[in-house]
Protein backbone atom coordinates (compact mmCIF):
# COMPACT_ATOMS: atom_id res chain seq x y z
CA UNK A 1 0.00 0.00 0.00
CA UNK A 2 1.64 3.42 -0.49
CA UNK A 3 1.40 6.38 1.16
CA UNK A 4 -0.31 9.55 -0.22
CA UNK A 5 1.58 12.49 0.72
CA UNK A 6 1.55 14.46 3.22
CA UNK A 7 1.47 11.76 5.60
CA UNK A 8 0.61 12.56 9.08
CA UNK A 9 2.70 10.14 11.69
CA UNK A 10 1.57 12.09 14.37
CA UNK A 11 -1.00 10.22 17.05
CA UNK A 12 -4.60 12.49 17.01
CA UNK A 13 -4.25 14.81 20.83
CA UNK A 14 -7.95 13.47 21.88
CA UNK A 15 -8.77 14.65 25.15
CA UNK A 16 -8.50 12.09 28.08
CA UNK A 17 -5.76 10.75 25.00
CA UNK A 18 -3.67 7.82 27.73
CA UNK A 19 -0.15 9.21 28.86
CA UNK A 20 2.52 8.04 30.64
CA UNK A 21 1.38 6.89 34.34
CA UNK A 22 1.16 9.43 36.46
CA UNK A 23 1.98 12.20 34.44
CA UNK A 24 -0.22 14.50 33.34
CA UNK A 25 -3.50 14.28 31.52
CA UNK A 26 -4.13 16.30 28.47
CA UNK A 27 -7.17 18.34 29.34
CA UNK A 28 -8.91 20.91 26.71
CA UNK A 29 -11.52 23.43 29.21
CA UNK A 30 -14.25 25.36 27.65
CA UNK A 31 -12.60 29.30 27.33
CA UNK A 32 -14.91 31.78 25.72
CA UNK A 33 -17.81 30.67 24.37
CA UNK A 34 -20.21 32.34 21.32
CA UNK A 35 -23.09 30.68 22.66
CA UNK A 36 -22.47 32.26 25.74
CA UNK A 37 -22.04 35.55 23.80
CA UNK A 38 -18.62 35.89 23.68
CA UNK A 39 -17.17 37.16 20.08
CA UNK A 40 -15.28 33.87 20.03
CA UNK A 41 -15.08 30.52 21.18
CA UNK A 42 -11.79 29.43 22.99
CA UNK A 43 -10.24 26.39 24.96
CA UNK A 44 -7.57 26.23 27.62
CA UNK A 45 -5.42 23.28 27.36
CA UNK A 46 -3.45 21.49 29.71
CA UNK A 47 -0.88 18.60 28.53
CA UNK A 48 2.27 17.18 29.75
CA UNK A 49 5.06 18.08 27.43
CA UNK A 50 5.16 14.02 26.76
CA UNK A 51 1.44 13.26 25.35
CA UNK A 52 1.46 11.50 22.32
CA UNK A 53 3.70 12.29 19.46
CA UNK A 54 6.60 14.85 21.17
CA UNK A 55 10.10 15.17 21.26
CA UNK A 56 12.40 15.45 24.44
CA UNK A 57 14.85 17.61 24.90
CA UNK A 58 18.09 16.38 26.94
CA UNK A 59 17.20 18.56 29.77
CA UNK A 60 14.10 15.83 30.71
CA UNK A 61 16.96 13.42 30.99
CA UNK A 62 19.79 15.57 31.40
CA UNK A 63 19.65 18.01 34.19
CA UNK A 64 22.40 19.72 32.65
CA UNK A 65 20.97 19.44 29.34
CA UNK A 66 20.01 21.69 26.40
CA UNK A 67 16.17 22.80 26.76
CA UNK A 68 14.00 22.84 23.84
CA UNK A 69 14.78 26.04 22.17
CA UNK A 70 18.77 25.48 22.18
CA UNK A 71 18.04 22.37 19.62
CA UNK A 72 18.36 23.46 15.94
CA UNK A 73 15.30 23.04 13.70
CA UNK A 74 17.31 21.36 11.22
CA UNK A 75 17.36 18.22 13.81
CA UNK A 76 13.62 18.26 13.65
CA UNK A 77 13.74 18.68 9.26
CA UNK A 78 15.10 16.78 6.63
CA UNK A 79 15.66 13.35 5.31
CA UNK A 80 14.45 10.28 7.46
CA UNK A 81 14.87 6.43 7.14
CA UNK A 82 11.58 4.51 8.35
CA UNK A 83 13.12 0.87 9.59
CA UNK A 84 10.39 -1.41 9.98
CA UNK A 85 11.77 -3.38 13.60
CA UNK A 86 8.36 -5.41 14.10
CA UNK A 87 9.24 -8.50 15.30
CA UNK A 88 12.80 -7.69 15.73
CA UNK A 89 13.11 -7.08 19.83
CA UNK A 90 14.94 -8.98 21.99
CA UNK A 91 14.06 -8.83 25.98
CA UNK A 92 11.77 -5.88 24.83
CA UNK A 93 14.36 -3.86 23.41
CA UNK A 94 15.38 -3.45 20.05
CA UNK A 95 18.75 -4.49 19.58
CA UNK A 96 21.56 -2.88 17.58
CA UNK A 97 21.73 -5.37 15.19
CA UNK A 98 19.07 -4.37 13.07
CA UNK A 99 21.58 -2.12 11.47
CA UNK A 100 23.81 -4.68 10.07
CA UNK A 101 23.52 -4.56 6.54
CA UNK A 102 22.33 -1.20 6.37
CA UNK A 103 24.85 2.02 4.64
CA UNK A 104 27.73 2.70 6.98
CA UNK A 105 25.82 6.26 6.42
CA UNK A 106 22.38 6.64 7.24
CA UNK A 107 19.95 9.64 6.80
CA UNK A 108 20.16 11.82 9.90
CA UNK A 109 17.01 11.05 11.42
CA UNK A 110 16.16 7.38 11.92
CA UNK A 111 12.57 6.56 12.65
CA UNK A 112 11.44 2.84 14.13
CA UNK A 113 8.51 1.41 13.74
CA UNK A 114 7.80 -1.60 16.88
CA UNK A 115 4.33 -1.87 15.76
CA UNK A 116 2.31 0.84 18.11
CA UNK A 117 -1.48 0.67 16.89
CA UNK A 118 -2.87 3.91 15.47
CA UNK A 119 -4.67 4.50 17.99
CA UNK A 120 -4.03 3.91 22.16
CA UNK A 121 -7.44 3.09 23.62
CA UNK A 122 -4.74 3.11 26.77
CA UNK A 123 -1.23 3.04 27.60
CA UNK A 124 0.57 0.68 25.53
CA UNK A 125 2.46 -0.77 29.29
CA UNK A 126 3.97 -3.46 27.35
CA UNK A 127 5.79 -1.38 24.08
CA UNK A 128 9.05 -1.86 22.79
CA UNK A 129 11.94 0.12 24.01
CA UNK A 130 15.75 0.47 22.77
CA UNK A 131 18.83 -0.70 23.35
CA UNK A 132 21.57 1.77 23.75
CA UNK A 133 23.88 -0.39 21.47
CA UNK A 134 20.87 0.79 18.76
CA UNK A 135 21.46 4.39 20.05
CA UNK A 136 25.04 3.99 19.79
CA UNK A 137 25.31 2.29 16.62
CA UNK A 138 22.69 4.62 15.00
CA UNK A 139 24.83 7.83 15.96
CA UNK A 140 27.97 6.12 14.77
CA UNK A 141 25.97 5.97 11.10
CA UNK A 142 25.78 9.55 11.39
CA UNK A 143 21.77 9.31 13.29
CA UNK A 144 21.35 12.52 14.45
CA UNK A 145 17.57 12.10 15.69
CA UNK A 146 15.93 8.67 16.75
CA UNK A 147 12.08 8.23 16.62
CA UNK A 148 10.02 5.44 17.71
CA UNK A 149 6.49 4.90 17.56
CA UNK A 150 6.86 3.95 21.26
CA UNK A 151 5.83 6.08 23.85
CA UNK A 152 9.62 5.73 25.25
CA UNK A 153 13.22 4.70 24.03
CA UNK A 154 12.93 3.02 27.39
CA UNK A 155 11.04 0.64 29.50
CA UNK A 156 8.15 1.53 31.39
CA UNK A 157 9.61 0.22 34.51
CA UNK A 158 13.11 1.47 33.72
CA UNK A 159 14.79 3.88 36.39
CA UNK A 160 17.86 3.61 34.61
CA UNK A 161 17.01 5.02 31.73
CA UNK A 162 20.01 4.01 29.60
CA UNK A 163 18.76 4.55 26.60
CA UNK A 164 18.44 7.82 27.56
CA UNK A 165 21.40 7.95 28.32
CA UNK A 166 22.78 6.87 25.55
CA UNK A 167 21.53 9.52 23.83
CA UNK A 168 22.40 11.67 25.99
CA UNK A 169 26.11 10.20 25.47
CA UNK A 170 26.26 10.67 21.65
CA UNK A 171 24.05 13.80 21.48
CA UNK A 172 21.14 12.15 19.17
CA UNK A 173 17.84 13.15 20.03
CA UNK A 174 14.23 11.64 20.72
CA UNK A 175 10.92 11.91 19.00
CA UNK A 176 8.50 9.58 20.65
CA UNK A 177 4.75 8.79 20.08
CA UNK A 178 4.66 9.22 16.55
CA UNK A 179 1.99 6.68 14.35
CA UNK A 180 4.08 4.75 11.78
CA UNK A 181 1.37 1.86 10.94
CA UNK A 182 0.30 2.54 8.11
CA UNK A 183 4.14 3.88 7.19
CA UNK A 184 6.27 1.11 4.74
CA UNK A 185 10.03 0.95 5.52
CA UNK A 186 11.84 3.05 3.33
CA UNK A 187 13.08 7.06 2.71
CA UNK A 188 11.41 10.20 3.49
CA UNK A 189 11.29 13.24 4.44
CA UNK A 190 10.49 14.54 7.66
CA UNK A 191 8.66 17.77 8.70
CA UNK A 192 8.63 16.83 12.49
CA UNK A 193 7.87 20.79 14.58
CA UNK A 194 7.80 20.52 18.42
CA UNK A 195 5.13 23.54 19.99
CA UNK A 196 7.94 25.97 20.60
CA UNK A 197 7.30 26.00 24.34
CA UNK A 198 10.56 28.12 25.80
CA UNK A 199 12.55 26.20 28.40
CA UNK A 200 10.92 23.07 28.68
CA UNK A 201 12.16 19.47 28.41
CA UNK A 202 10.08 18.69 25.80
CA UNK A 203 7.28 19.54 23.48
CA UNK A 204 3.99 17.97 21.55
CA UNK A 205 5.02 17.63 17.96
CA UNK A 206 3.06 17.50 14.93
CA UNK A 207 5.07 15.11 12.93
CA UNK A 208 4.80 14.41 8.64
CA UNK A 209 6.53 12.66 6.25
CA UNK A 210 6.55 13.92 2.44
CA UNK A 211 7.83 12.02 -0.77
CA UNK A 212 11.97 10.89 -0.37
CA UNK A 213 14.13 13.77 -1.97
CA UNK A 214 11.70 16.97 -0.95
CA UNK A 215 13.90 18.16 1.54
N1 LIG B 1 7.89 10.05 27.01
C1 LIG B 1 8.60 9.94 28.26
C2 LIG B 1 8.03 8.89 29.16
C3 LIG B 1 8.64 9.00 30.50
O1 LIG B 1 9.68 8.47 30.69
C4 LIG B 1 7.95 9.77 31.54
C5 LIG B 1 6.98 10.67 31.22
C6 LIG B 1 6.34 11.40 32.22
C7 LIG B 1 6.67 11.19 33.55
C8 LIG B 1 7.67 10.27 33.88
C9 LIG B 1 8.32 9.55 32.86
N2 LIG B 1 9.31 8.68 33.08
C10 LIG B 1 9.80 8.27 34.27
O2 LIG B 1 9.46 8.66 35.35
C11 LIG B 1 10.04 9.63 27.89
O3 LIG B 1 10.42 8.50 27.73
O4 LIG B 1 10.75 10.59 27.69
ZN1 LIG C 1 9.19 11.73 26.14
ZN1 LIG D 1 11.99 9.92 26.25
Amino acid sequence: MSLSFPHDVSRALTPGHPNWPGDAPLVVQPGLRIAGGDSVNTGILSTSTHTGTHVDAPWHYDDAGARLEAIPLDVWVGPCRVLDVRGRAEDGLIPGSVLEGLPQQLPARLLLHTGQPAHWAQFPRDFVALAPALIHAAAARGVRLIGTDSPSVDPLESKALDAHGACRDTGVLILEGLNLSAVPGGDYGLVCLPLPLSGADGAPARAILLPAGTL
